[in-house]
Order: structure tokens, then sequence, then C-alpha cells
């Protein structure tokens, strides 16, 4: 074979055209070939066509002998160039993502003269660009050189195989395999007609993004408003608005907000995990809201917005992370979807980029008083960003203005404007009435203005009293934490708050309150003033049990909760004692015993809180109801004492809908009123299925619903794996969560006979599979069903025909999860398939990729125990920001191999350094125990399948396996298979 450049064989995952562009830019420093291939194999898995070559453009590479390695190493820095340009670096995990591609590094020529001991070269400083490095050794000896590679994929490489067969017509191919194309239709024939084209002519709008194929605009018009106005405006929305700052996962994000709207709309915002509530239009927005609509073309006030989403940037610290306005309520991911910005303040940079390949990213420089637009489906292919700008030290205020297309349930608004229609015509003739709310509910009286109080906090009992009921719950969670400060004496807050007049009419507010603040300062709360919050939920508990009998036919009291009657009609200190008894029994640290005491002891006061929060009424409150529900259920005995089952067909009702007596629905409500908090139900959930126990879930009835608690499950998950709209695949990827959880923890044959339905179900929601998260939760789902009964989980993989199309995606897949938890479960998955293939037991289809699947558990096994010495040494770094040790050249080429890796892993938020992307993101799981630290309530959670090391049992199977199998697996890895056992042998004694 004749000396050639390194190539890079590409093909996309249609086998169609080779992706346009692809890449792999490595830094400066040394690194073998081998070494590259065999790190972008455990990345991307092990599958290589071959297709249409992409030449090494520059190699400005510097050779040096390394005696050590035996081997050239290239030196440099490496880029790679497709059709003359250049490719980056951050291009390759997303071409892998987003388009399917596979890739993989083939060095044929220069392959042996890099491995080749005899033909060390001496080291040079610069090599010409375009003069190939020589060839050192015979073609045999080279292949014989290629370690790395199986001898079917040798081949594979070097004689291409004919672009691969459609997928068979009955099997329907997943989207991972299938990318959707980005074209979208032109706006002509849509009928969008831009903001700068509505516009009065004479004002100067400039084009900021002007994108025909993905049908994606932008655009600016500087100093819109005056800076009298701007300054005006400015202080008003400092002064007057109720700003927030809510926590996200790491604590508060860094930006304050508000969430108004007009009409009477009761929707909240949400931004990841986060929802604030709405407030109205106040007089001065409305006035900056009638100033500039006529300046972008929208002169009737019929046509304005209906909702604006208030950012408040304190200083350069402050910003927003990469994102989509693509909430539920706007369908910007689905239809034209304008947005109009106003700036004020501080001047502040505003960056989009596309969200996919070919990547552009644009930036415009905003000014106080300058509006801004996203217009068509800017939300869908771009993300947008405010870096922090640490030199800016303003404040800047921004304003978005937006039309919600599609009220929550329990708002009912309908939408004022139809999306559809509010484009193409460009007049807003045919629009449909103003929001009207449906009969079936009363008016709501705008919900009280909240303040914070004044620090110190305020301890004149009057004024106190005097308060909001609102106010005064948010006063108690101050004085709370600045006791837990020690800054307040309690024996002056307590009275107070304990005084009934003070709880009058707050019970679900103060309840849940008291429970945030609770939870996040438990270990800051002595003995004593631990009490003392326990009889302040007594209070609380007071109140609500009398807002039920003064007869807001809500109910109020666990006992109202049907099959809970018999439970709680034992006194409370009964439960009380017998979990005490528990407690004395666990072997935990005393901090878990603490807590546990504390929750214990809370059940009573907090389940009527939890019962009127899982009520429709009670929707503003029902993360907290969720949350002290989780707490209640991860912290209390196993199996769940049966007051805690008390809540569990709410969940239901709340996702599902169905009126029973004791719940009767309306009908707007008949549907469930909260399936978008299939993110918060999750976590309730996964305790009634870990610690209910399972079995529980298999043999249990909710009589009043007639219905089996399993069927209710089923429901639940199939209702919320297919529920549309932007922003529910992370309430799908909740629901496949809940489903995988019933497979790892039932032991066969409990789950046997829903395995099939799941399956289903799953199967059916790969082909529309979006993010990342959804789609690492479906292939876990499999994983942990096929770990779960592989003979069953094939069957149904043969009858719907997807056997061998599941399992490629599997192994390819494999190499992208980078969280412990996820990857073990993927290679029990393949470890089971591979003991079906040692007891020849495998479908014909699977037995033929015997060698593949080998090949890629060595991989996939090296890959883990690389991860886990990683997790192991560093212990409080996030298990998926891995790198590797080693030589300071290596590090760096790691560096930019973790950066792919964590971009591929990242292909939603994609930007690995966007703190936002992390703050943004709700209660998952991981939750702030005093001091910041976190726990992790999946530690409450432990499953059949968390005691199983899957190293351990690849061993086994690599073990037993017939002498003629195992020489087999040595001649498809190319290596020893003694070495591959011995370290598994020693990881496995290790982490024991
Ligand atoms: O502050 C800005 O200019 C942008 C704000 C934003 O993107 C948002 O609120 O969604
Ligand atoms: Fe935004």
């Amino acid at each position: 074979m004749a000396a050639g450049p390194l190539r890079l064989f590409v093909r996309d995952a249609r086998g169609q055209e080779p992706v346009p562009r692809l890449v792999a830019a490595l830094p400066r420093g040394g690194l073998s070939v081998g070494r590259l291939a065999e790190r972008l194999r455990s990345l991307l898995g092990e599958q290589v066509w071959a297709q249409g070559p992409v030449e090494l453009r520059q190699p400005p590479l510097c050779r040096r002998s390394d005696a050590s390695l035996g081997m050239n190493v290239f030196q440099g820095s490496l880029q790679l160039a497709l059709d003359g340009e250049p490719l980056h670096s951050a291009a390759l995990a997303r071409s892998v993502l987003h388009d399917g591609a596979v890739v993989d590094v083939v060095a044929d020529s220069v392959h042996g003269a890099l491995h080749s001991e005899e033909a060390v070269e001496p080291a040079q400083s610069s090599a010409p660009a375009e003069r190939p490095p020589k060839a050192a050794a015979s073609a045999p000896a080279r292949r014989a050189r290629l370690d790395f590679l199986t001898p079917a994929l040798r081949q594979q490489l070097f004689e291409p195989p004919p672009p691969r067969p459609p997928p068979a017509a009955e099997a329907k191919a997943p989207e991972l395999l299938e990318p959707s194309r980005l074209e979208e239709e032109p706006r002509e024939k849509v009928g969008l007609r831009l903001v700068p084209d509505r516009a009065p002519a004479e004002l100067r709008w400039r084009p900021a993004v002007v994108d025909e194929v993905r049908r994606s605009f932008a655009a600016h018009l500087p100093q819109a408003l005056g800076p009298k106005d701007a300054d005006r405006f400015l202080a008003a929305a400092v002064r007057e608005v109720d700003w927030q700052q809510p926590e996200g996962r790491w604590g508060p994000i860094p930006r304050k907000t508000a969430w108004l709207t007009a009409g009477g709309c009761r929707c909240r915002y949400g931004y990841g995990g986060l929802r604030i509530g709405s407030e109205p239009f106040p007089a001065w927005l409305k006035e900056v809201t009638a100033l500039c609509m006529p300046l972008c073309g929208l002169p009737d006030e019929k046509d304005w917005p209906d909702s604006c989403n208030l950012n408040l940037y304190e200083d350069g610290d402050h910003s927003v992370g990469w994102h989509a306005d693509d909430e539920f309520l706007f369908q910007g991911k689905f239809t034209d979807c304008l947005i109009i910005s106003l700036s004020l303040g501080a001047t502040r940079w505003f960056e989009l980029k596309t969200a996919a390949e070919p990547f552009e990213m644009h930036r415009l420089l905003l000014r106080s008083g300058d509006l801004c637009t996203m217009e068509g489906l800017m939300q869908k292919h771009y993300l947008h960003r405010v870096p922090k700008e640490r030199h800016y030290c303003e404040p800047r205020v921004n304003l978005t203005w937006r039309w919600i297309a599609s009220h929550e349930p329990r708002c009912g608004l309908q939408p004022t404007v139809d999306m559809r229609k509010r484009h193409p015509a460009g007049d807003a003739g045919d629009q449909g009435p103003r929001a009207k709310r449906p009969k079936t509910e009363a008016p709501q009286a705008a919900a009280p203005r909240r303040k914070r109080p004044s620090r110190p906090v305020e301890m004149e009992r009057d004024k106190v009293l005097a308060m909001p009921a609102e106010v005064r719950a948010r006063w108690l969670a101050d004085a709370m934490k600045a006791v837990a400060a020690s800054e307040l004496d309690p024996s002056s807050v307590f009275p107070l708050a304990a005084d009934p007049e003070f709880a009058a009419g707050v019970n679900e507010a103060l309840g849940a309150r008291m429970f945030r603040v609770l939870r996040g300062n438990s270990r800051l709360f002595s003995e004593e003033q631990a009490r003392v919050l326990q009889e302040e939920c007594a209070v609380a508990q007071r109140f609500a049990s009398a807002a039920q009998t003064t007869g807001t036919k809500t109910e109020g009291g666990s006992d109202s909760i049907p099959g809970t009657a018999e439970a709680s009609q034992r006194t409370q200190e009964d439960q009380m004692n017998l979990r005490l008894k528990e407690l004395e029994d666990m072997k935990d640290s005393g901090e878990q015993q603490r807590r546990c005491a504390l929750f214990a002891n809370l059940v009573g006061p907090l389940l009527p809180i939890v019962a009127r929060a899982l009520h429709p009424d009670g929707i503003d409150f029902l993360e907290e109801g969720l949350e002290m529900l989780t707490y209640l259920t991860s912290f209390c005995s196993t199996p769940i004492p049966t007051a805690l089952w008390g809540p569990f067909p709410r969940l239901y009702q709340a996702v599902c809908g169905k009126s029973t007596a004791s719940l009767q629905l309306p009908e707007v409500l008949e549907g469930g009123w909260a399936p978008d908090f299939m993110t918060n139900i999750l976590e309730p959930m996964l305790n009634y299925v870990a610690r209910g126990p399972v079995e529980v879930i298999f043999s249990g009835t909710w009589s009043e619903g007639n219905m089996t608690y399993a069927d209710m499950v089923f429901n639940m998950v199939k209702k919320v794996l297919h529920m549309p709209g932007v922003g529910s695949e992370k309430d799908a990827a909740a629901a496949t969560e809940l489903a995988t959880a019933l497979f790892a923890h039932a032991a066969p044959p409990v789950a046997d006979a829903w395995l099939p339905a799941y399956f289903a179900e799953f199967w059916k929601r790969v082909s529309e599979v979006e993010t990342r998260d959804l789609r690492q939760a479906l292939l876990v789902a499999f994983a942990t069903q096929m770990w779960y009964n592989t003979e069953l989980f094939l069957r149904c993989t043969e009858q719907s025909g997807v056997t061998a199309q599941l399992f490629e995606v599997w192994m390819n897949k494999i190499g992208s999860l980078k969280r412990l938890r996820h990857r073990k479960v993927a290679l029990l998955g393949l470890v089971q398939l591979l003991r079906m293939g040692c007891a020849q037991a495998l479908p014909a289809n699977l037995a033929q990729g015997l060698p593949h699947l080998v090949c890629t558990l060595a991989v996939q096994s090296k890959e883990t125990l690389r991860l886990r010495h990683k997790a192991a040494s560093r212990p409080d770094e996030e298990e998926d920001t891995d790198s590797e040790d080693g030589t300071a050249d290596q590090g760096q080429v790691d560096q930019v191999l973790r950066k792919l890796q964590m971009a591929s892993e990242n292909d939603d938020d994609n930007e690995d350094n966007d703190s936002e992307a992390l703050s943004d993101e709700g209660f998952d799981g991981m939750v702030h125990a005093a001091g910041g630290k976190l726990v992790d309530l999946n530690a409450q959670r432990l499953s059949r399948l968390d005691r199983i090391d899957e190293l351990a049992a690849l061993r086994e199977v690599l073990q037993q396996a017939s002498p003629d199998m195992q020489r087999q697996f040595e001649a498809w890895v190319g290596g020893s298979l003694h070495e591959w056992i011995a370290t598994l042998t020693t990881e496995t004694a290790r982490s024991k």
C-alpha cells in the first residue's frame, strides 16, 4: 500500500453521503494514531464504515520517536478538513449525535510507519504541509500492528463495503438513525411577515440573523426608546417589580426574574425545572408595551403580546446561559414564534448560535432602549444567551414579550392570537376573541403581590399579622433562616409564628415554606429548635383541618384519601413510636437517624398539606407538596407505611385525571392537571417503586378508582411518554425512568407480564426522540429490561422485527454514556447478550454480530474501568467530566477528547462551561441538606441492579465460556483473554 496521508473515513448513518462537516482537531501534544483511534472508538462505539475519505489537509505535525512506545508519535496540531473546510473539534461530537454519523480514524500506510519499531524516524521539527509521511513497513506487517482492530473491521476498513441497504420497512427506524432534515418551508409559503417588513418604513430595523433555510430570523432596532424613557422604565422595573431569584440545582440562578401576564392568565413561566407564578401587567409595563409594539408593526392593541418575562442582571456576573425560549406555552419549537425584547440599562452582548450543524454564531450589542426580535423557527433551530461580562457593573433589565400559544391546563385560557394565523395575513382580522376562561372556573382574584420583608426580620406582632397571607409565610421562612443562622433568637419568633392568627389562611403556604426551611436547615437547628418547628407544623396542620371543616370542599386530612382510613386511625403517636423503634435498628450514621426522626415526626403534620397540594386547587404548591412527599417516602421505614400510600392515587389523577367520589374533576381537568410535572412526580413515585416495595406496585389496587397500581403506573408512563409539546421530552424521560425503575427493582417473574407492553411504548417513542435526556433514558430502559429478563426481552425485539437495529444503536451509543449508572446497565444488557451467545441461544441475526459485541465489551469494559478510577480518585467531581492522567502531552490530548465527550453528552445544553445548564435544572434526586451539601436520594432506593457489579458479571461470562469460545474471543479482540479477565478481577476485588 502506498504511503498516504492519515485518513478519516466517514459515512453518515443513513449510509448515503458523508456528513457535510466532520472533524477532529487535536491540540499540540503527542498522540499516536493508534491511541487516537482507540479513544475515538471508545467515544463513538465500534462501528466503522468507510466511505468518502476525508484527507488530512494540513499536517503540520512533527513526528518524533518515542522509544518507550517504540513508535513515532505525531506532535503538533492536527487539523482535518473536508472539502477544503477546516473542521472543528466541537463539530465531531455533534455530528455523531445529531447526524448519527459514525467516525473512525484509520491510518492506512501512515499507521504502519507509526507502528513500525524498525522504522522509527528521527524527529522532525516540521513537515511540509502536503508531503505525506513515508511508509516504512510492508503492508502485511503494518496490518499486523493494527492491534486495535478486529479482523472483520480491518477488512471492512481496507475494503469499503457498499452502502448499507435501507432498514427493513416493517421496522420503523428510530430517529437515532434517521436525522430529520433541517430545512423548513420558505417563509413566503407559510406567509411569515417579519417585523422589519411590517414595521413603519422609516424605522431602521437591522437584520441580525436571516436564515431562510431554517426559517429563523432576528432583527435589531437600536435606540427604539430615547434615553429618558429608557431610564424611566428601568427605574420603574427595578423599583416596582417583585423580582424573584429562584433556586436552581446549584443555588440561586444568576439573575433575577419576573413573569407578567395579561388578561387574567395564570400560567407559570418555566425555565428548566423552575416555574414561577405570574403577576398582572402593571401600569408602567402597559405603557412601555404601548410604546414599543407600534415600532414592531403592531399598532393594534388586540394584537399585542399577552405575556412578558423580565430579567434583571444586577451586574456583569449575572447572565443567562445558552437556551431557547422553547417552553410549551409559546410553541416556539413547532410554529413561527415572535419574541420581542427591550433592553434597559447596561449594554450587554446578546449571542445567538445554531443548535446543530452547520454552526453559526451571531452577536448583538444591546444598549439601553434597543429592541430586538427573534422570529420564525428561531427557538427550534437556535440558542441564545447573555454571557457574563465581569467588567460591566451596571444593572440591566430585559423585557421579553411573547404570545402564549398554549395555556396551562390549570389556567384554562384560550390563546388570544391564533399563532398559525397571525403571520400569514399580517393582519389580525381573523383572530379569535380575547382570552376567555372556561365556564367551569370561577374568576380568579389577582394574587397578592409578593414583597420580601425587609431585613432585619420584622418582629412587631401587629405588623406581622397585618401582612398578607403569602407574605406572612415568607416572613416565617426568613425568620427561620435567621434563627438557623443565629441571627435571631428563636424565643422571639416562635410565639409569634405559633399565634393562631398568624397561620390563619396560609396553611399551604406556611407548610410549604416551613418545609423548605426545614429541609435546607435541618442540620443547623438545635434539638430544641427542631421541637419548636414541629409545633409550628402542628399549627399548620390545625389550620389545614380548620380550612377543611369550614367547607372549601377540598380534602385536607390524610383520612380523606382513599385507602388510608384504616392507617390514619392509628394514632400518630403509634406511628411515631413504630418508626422510632425502626430507627433504633438502623445502622446508619447519626445524621441519617436524625433526619429520619425529623421526617418521621413530620408525617402527621405534613400529610394534610401534601394532600392539599396534590389537589387541583393546590397547584401553586404542587412542587412543594411533591417535595414533602418525596422526603417523607425517602426517609420513612420500608415497606412504606400505609398512611404514606395515601397520596399515591392523587399522583395518578394529577397526571391522568379520572374523577372519583373523593375528587370530582371538572371537565377541563378530566385529563389530569399536572402531567407536565412528571419530573417532580417522578421522585415520590421512585420511592413507591423502590421502597414500596415494588411488589406492592404489582399487587396493589386503588379501590376507589377500581384500578390496579400496576395499571396506574403504566397509564402514567404511557401518557407522559407520548405527551406532545416542547419541553415534554424532559417529562417523557422522567416517565421512562419511572418505568425503568420497575424492572430494576422487580425480580422475575414479578414484572414479566408488563415487559412487552412497556417495550412497545418505548420503541414507539424512540422514533420521535429529539433530546439526549430522552434518548439516554430509553436506552437505559431497554438495557434494564434486557437485564431483567433477557429471553423475554429478545422475544419482544424479535416479534417487532427490531432486534438488529436496536443493538446496533445500543453498541454505538454505549460509548457516549458517561454516567456510570447509565453505562453500567447498558453494559450489563450486553453482558446478558454475550451470556446467551455463549449458550448458543441468540437469534441468528444477533449471533452473527457476536464478534462485534465482544469487541464492544472489550472497549467499553476498559472505558468503565477508567471512569471508575476517575470517579474514585476525584469523588467530588462530576462523573462525566473525566480526564485521564498521564504525561503532560497526553493530558492535553485528553482534555480535547474530554471536551468531545462532554460535547457528545451535552447535545442539548451543548456548552460545557455553562453552569446555567446545570443551575436551571430542577429537583432531580440531589437535594441540598445543610451547608450546601448534596444528599443523593438515590441512596435510599437501592435496587437489585445496584447490587450487581457489571464488570464482575462480564468476567463470569468470559470465564465460563467454552475453551473454543474463549479462543474466538481472543481472535476477535486481538489480545489476551487472560489479561482482560485479570484486569476485571483486580477491579472487582478493588471495588468490593
Ligand atoms: O436578557 C436578554 O436579552 C435575553 C433574555 C432571555 O433570553 C430570556 O429571558 O429568555
Ligand atoms: Fe431567552
